[in-house]
Protein backbone atom coordinates (compact mmCIF):
# COMPACT_ATOMS: atom_id res chain seq x y z
CA UNK A 1 0.00 0.00 0.00
CA UNK A 2 1.10 3.39 -0.87
CA UNK A 3 1.96 5.97 2.10
CA UNK A 4 -1.23 8.10 0.17
CA UNK A 5 -3.35 5.18 0.49
CA UNK A 6 -2.35 4.71 4.31
CA UNK A 7 -3.04 8.59 4.47
CA UNK A 8 -6.49 8.16 2.92
CA UNK A 9 -7.62 5.48 5.47
CA UNK A 10 -6.48 7.41 8.36
CA UNK A 11 -7.93 10.75 7.60
CA UNK A 12 -11.46 9.00 6.76
CA UNK A 13 -11.36 6.95 10.17
CA UNK A 14 -10.49 9.89 11.80
CA UNK A 15 -13.49 11.73 9.94
CA UNK A 16 -15.51 9.06 11.26
CA UNK A 17 -14.40 9.35 14.80
CA UNK A 18 -14.59 12.84 14.90
CA UNK A 19 -18.10 12.88 13.70
CA UNK A 20 -19.29 10.21 16.44
CA UNK A 21 -18.06 12.18 18.99
CA UNK A 22 -19.93 15.37 17.18
CA UNK A 23 -17.07 17.66 16.36
CA UNK A 24 -17.46 17.97 12.75
CA UNK A 25 -21.32 18.95 12.24
CA UNK A 26 -22.45 19.47 8.78
CA UNK A 27 -19.43 20.12 6.52
CA UNK A 28 -17.51 21.82 9.29
CA UNK A 29 -14.02 20.75 9.80
CA UNK A 30 -10.87 20.00 8.13
CA UNK A 31 -8.49 17.02 8.45
CA UNK A 32 -4.74 16.60 6.89
CA UNK A 33 -2.21 14.07 6.91
CA UNK A 34 2.22 14.69 5.88
CA UNK A 35 2.90 12.34 3.21
CA UNK A 36 6.81 10.70 3.83
CA UNK A 37 7.49 13.09 0.19
CA UNK A 38 6.78 16.26 1.50
CA UNK A 39 3.24 16.35 -0.55
CA UNK A 40 -0.10 16.96 2.13
CA UNK A 41 -2.76 14.96 1.93
CA UNK A 42 -6.33 16.47 2.98
CA UNK A 43 -9.93 16.65 2.67
CA UNK A 44 -11.45 18.82 -0.11
CA UNK A 45 -13.52 21.77 0.99
CA UNK A 46 -17.16 21.01 1.62
CA UNK A 47 -18.92 17.45 2.33
CA UNK A 48 -19.15 16.23 5.68
CA UNK A 49 -16.26 14.87 7.14
CA UNK A 50 -17.99 11.75 8.89
CA UNK A 51 -18.87 10.37 5.11
CA UNK A 52 -15.94 11.16 3.47
CA UNK A 53 -14.83 8.98 0.50
CA UNK A 54 -11.03 8.14 -0.98
CA UNK A 55 -11.85 10.71 -3.95
CA UNK A 56 -12.61 12.93 -1.23
CA UNK A 57 -8.91 13.13 -0.49
CA UNK A 58 -6.30 15.48 -2.32
CA UNK A 59 -2.18 16.53 -2.38
CA UNK A 60 -1.58 20.15 -2.13
CA UNK A 61 2.05 21.08 -1.14
CA UNK A 62 3.49 22.94 1.05
CA UNK A 63 2.12 25.67 0.57
CA UNK A 64 -0.93 24.72 -0.03
CA UNK A 65 -1.42 24.65 -4.01
CA UNK A 66 -3.35 21.48 -5.36
CA UNK A 67 -0.85 19.17 -7.23
CA UNK A 68 -4.05 19.08 -9.75
CA UNK A 69 -5.39 22.68 -10.22
CA UNK A 70 -8.88 21.37 -10.81
CA UNK A 71 -8.82 20.26 -7.24
CA UNK A 72 -10.38 22.63 -4.10
CA UNK A 73 -9.23 21.66 -1.24
CA UNK A 74 -10.18 22.82 2.22
CA UNK A 75 -10.88 26.55 3.08
CA UNK A 76 -8.32 26.67 5.99
CA UNK A 77 -5.42 24.81 3.42
CA UNK A 78 -3.09 27.50 4.73
CA UNK A 79 -3.42 26.92 8.48
CA UNK A 80 -2.42 23.20 8.24
CA UNK A 81 0.39 24.14 5.86
CA UNK A 82 1.39 26.58 8.61
CA UNK A 83 1.27 23.67 11.71
CA UNK A 84 3.40 21.62 9.33
CA UNK A 85 5.90 24.40 8.43
CA UNK A 86 6.10 25.53 12.36
CA UNK A 87 6.16 22.10 13.83
CA UNK A 88 8.24 19.76 11.42
CA UNK A 89 7.21 16.62 14.12
CA UNK A 90 3.31 17.04 13.01
CA UNK A 91 2.23 14.52 11.01
CA UNK A 92 -1.15 15.08 11.05
CA UNK A 93 -3.22 17.94 11.83
CA UNK A 94 -7.50 17.92 12.91
CA UNK A 95 -9.69 20.44 12.83
CA UNK A 96 -13.22 20.56 14.44
CA UNK A 97 -16.08 22.71 15.10
CA UNK A 98 -17.27 21.57 18.69
CA UNK A 99 -19.72 23.22 21.13
CA UNK A 100 -17.66 22.97 24.08
CA UNK A 101 -14.91 24.64 21.97
CA UNK A 102 -17.44 27.06 19.93
CA UNK A 103 -19.14 28.27 23.55
CA UNK A 104 -16.14 28.78 25.86
CA UNK A 105 -14.67 30.53 23.21
CA UNK A 106 -17.19 33.21 22.65
CA UNK A 107 -17.66 33.18 26.59
CA UNK A 108 -13.88 33.79 27.46
CA UNK A 109 -12.98 37.33 25.78
CA UNK A 110 -9.15 36.91 27.03
CA UNK A 111 -6.32 35.65 25.13
CA UNK A 112 -6.32 31.88 26.41
CA UNK A 113 -8.37 29.55 28.36
CA UNK A 114 -6.60 27.94 31.15
CA UNK A 115 -6.99 24.26 31.78
CA UNK A 116 -5.61 23.08 35.00
CA UNK A 117 -5.20 20.25 38.14
CA UNK A 118 -6.80 17.58 35.25
CA UNK A 119 -4.98 14.38 35.00
CA UNK A 120 -5.66 14.21 31.26
CA UNK A 121 -3.52 17.33 30.69
CA UNK A 122 -0.81 14.92 30.68
CA UNK A 123 -2.38 13.95 27.22
CA UNK A 124 -0.26 16.87 25.60
CA UNK A 125 3.35 17.41 24.71
CA UNK A 126 5.18 17.70 27.22
CA UNK A 127 3.18 17.47 30.36
CA UNK A 128 3.78 14.96 33.16
CA UNK A 129 2.13 16.16 35.87
CA UNK A 130 -1.80 16.87 36.68
CA UNK A 131 -0.29 19.76 38.93
CA UNK A 132 0.24 22.61 35.76
CA UNK A 133 -1.76 24.89 33.77
CA UNK A 134 -1.83 24.99 29.90
CA UNK A 135 -2.63 27.60 28.03
CA UNK A 136 -5.04 26.94 24.98
CA UNK A 137 -4.74 30.34 22.74
CA UNK A 138 -7.96 32.08 21.38
CA UNK A 139 -7.59 33.73 18.06
CA UNK A 140 -10.31 36.39 16.92
CA UNK A 141 -12.43 34.42 13.49
CA UNK A 142 -11.36 35.41 10.60
CA UNK A 143 -12.88 34.77 7.02
CA UNK A 144 -9.17 35.79 5.29
CA UNK A 145 -7.68 32.62 6.59
CA UNK A 146 -3.79 34.25 5.44
CA UNK A 147 -4.62 36.95 7.67
CA UNK A 148 -5.33 34.61 10.72
CA UNK A 149 -2.65 32.78 10.37
CA UNK A 150 0.00 35.74 10.49
CA UNK A 151 -2.08 36.19 14.15
CA UNK A 152 -1.46 32.67 15.27
CA UNK A 153 2.04 32.56 14.12
CA UNK A 154 3.83 34.35 17.05
CA UNK A 155 2.01 31.59 19.28
CA UNK A 156 3.65 28.35 17.99
CA UNK A 157 6.06 26.88 20.11
CA UNK A 158 3.89 27.68 23.53
CA UNK A 159 1.09 25.52 22.33
CA UNK A 160 1.19 22.08 23.59
CA UNK A 161 -2.57 21.74 23.25
CA UNK A 162 -3.19 23.26 19.79
CA UNK A 163 -5.38 26.51 19.47
CA UNK A 164 -8.93 27.54 19.46
CA UNK A 165 -10.49 30.13 16.88
CA UNK A 166 -13.33 32.44 18.41
CA UNK A 167 -16.59 30.84 17.78
CA UNK A 168 -14.96 28.74 15.12
CA UNK A 169 -13.16 25.31 16.48
CA UNK A 170 -10.15 24.04 17.51
CA UNK A 171 -6.93 22.85 15.64
CA UNK A 172 -4.62 20.38 17.69
CA UNK A 173 -1.61 18.10 15.53
CA UNK A 174 0.30 15.67 16.74
CA UNK A 175 3.52 13.40 14.91
CA UNK A 176 0.93 11.24 13.52
CA UNK A 177 -2.64 10.14 13.32
CA UNK A 178 -3.50 8.54 16.67
CA UNK A 179 -1.32 11.11 18.14
CA UNK A 180 -3.23 13.76 17.18
CA UNK A 181 -6.26 11.76 17.72
CA UNK A 182 -5.65 11.27 21.01
CA UNK A 183 -4.43 15.06 21.32
CA UNK A 184 -7.87 16.26 20.20
CA UNK A 185 -10.09 13.71 22.56
CA UNK A 186 -8.08 14.98 25.65
CA UNK A 187 -8.82 18.69 24.46
CA UNK A 188 -11.94 18.08 23.81
CA UNK A 189 -12.65 16.20 27.22
CA UNK A 190 -11.00 18.93 29.01
CA UNK A 191 -13.13 21.53 27.34
CA UNK A 192 -16.40 19.41 27.89
CA UNK A 193 -15.25 19.81 31.68
CA UNK A 194 -14.54 23.14 31.84
CA UNK A 195 -17.99 23.96 30.21
CA UNK A 196 -19.85 21.78 33.05
CA UNK A 197 -17.70 23.71 35.27
CA UNK A 198 -18.58 26.98 33.56
CA UNK A 199 -22.34 26.12 33.70
CA UNK A 200 -22.36 24.88 37.70
CA UNK A 201 -20.50 28.02 38.73
CA UNK A 202 -17.47 26.53 40.12
C1 LIG B 1 -19.97 24.99 7.72
S1 LIG B 1 -18.32 24.98 8.28
C2 LIG B 1 -17.57 26.43 7.50
C3 LIG B 1 -16.17 26.20 6.98
C4 LIG B 1 -15.27 25.66 8.04
O1 LIG B 1 -15.06 26.32 9.06
C5 LIG B 1 -14.70 24.35 7.96
O2 LIG B 1 -14.05 23.90 8.89
C6 LIG B 1 -14.86 23.49 6.75
O3 LIG B 1 -14.27 24.07 5.65
P1 LIG B 1 -13.71 23.15 4.46
O4 LIG B 1 -13.45 24.12 3.33
O5 LIG B 1 -12.44 22.50 4.97
O6 LIG B 1 -14.74 22.12 4.15
ZN1 LIG C 1 -13.57 25.42 10.39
Amino acid sequence: MTDFARAVQDILAAGQRMDARGWVPATAGNISRKLDDGRIALTRSGGHKGFLQAQDIITVDANGKPHRPEDRPSAETLLHCQIYQMDPTAGAVLHGHSVASTVLSMVETGPALYLSDYEVLKVFEGQSTHATTVPVPLFDNDQDIARLATVVAPSFGAMPAGYIIRGHGVYVWGKDMPTALARLEGLEFLLACALERRKLGV
